[in-house]
């Protein structure tokens, strides 16, 4: 469910979500970003490496949260507790999927676009959501018109975020912490430039 998902998000402020190609590339690019202040870090289990990336930097950085992102079905829920995920993200929510992390331990963030599926995860109990894709779903007008009706919503927006609207997302009161690629994007991981990522994420953490 979501037990000790709460404070992971409340402290993160920005969570890097994570393409990872090369296994070689994830502690180096974990440090980078650890070093920069964020902390709390999605993996997405897009590449054939993610889940040995995740397992490494579980197993080398414990001041890491290592995370996984597009869990999208029960095997993915199975994958991700085995490699030692602290934490699951979903960009959307099925019934199946609801299921199955109903019955591990590993917190899931589901994803949602509007107040239909804010109220459906609502009634599983979801207090913490992604809101995905944030931008494109309406942004941040969108996010705080749901927050009327429905305050007790907590969201990490992702999706479309970036240096120059993070802040604004980060304003409202049903946002937690916000997700985003930009402070890793994949030429920056391609090339190593490990530095660059680290100030970049020197600049997220101060936002
Ligand atoms: O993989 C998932 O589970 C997703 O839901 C998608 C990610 O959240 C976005 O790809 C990040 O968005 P950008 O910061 O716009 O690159």
């Amino acid at each position: 469910m979501q037990k000790n998902l709460a404070e992971v998000l409340e402290q993160a402020g920005v969570v890097p979500v994570l393409v990872i190609e090369k296994v070689e590339d994830a502690l180096p690019l974990a440090e980078a970003l650890v070093e920069g202040g964020l902390n709390v870090l999605e993996i997405t289990l897009r590449t054939e490496a993610a889940l040995d990336a995740v397992e490494q930097i579980a197993k080398h950085l414990p001041d890491a949260h290592v995370g996984t992102g597009t869990v999208l079905n029960v095997e993915d829920i199975r994958r991700s507790v085995d490699a030692g995920a602290t934490f699951m993200v979903s960009p959307g929510a099925t019934e199946q999927l609801l299921d199955a992390a109903d019955s591990v331990e590993v917190p899931l963030l589901p994803g949602a676009a509007d107040p239909s599926e804010v109220m459906r995860l609502l009634e599983r109990g979801y207090r913490y959501q992604k809101f995905f894709p944030a931008q494109a779903a309406g942004g941040v007008p969108m996010l705080k018109s749901i927050g009327g009706p429905l305050p007790q919503v907590k969201f990490c927006p992702t999706g479309g975020i970036g240096p120059n609207n993070a802040k604004d997302f980060l304003a409202l009161s049903n946002v937690v912490c916000v997700g985003g690629s930009w402070m890793a994007a994949a030429n920056l991981i391609r090339e190593n430039r490990w530095a660059d990522i680290t100030r970049l994420a020197k600049e997220a953490f101060s936002l």
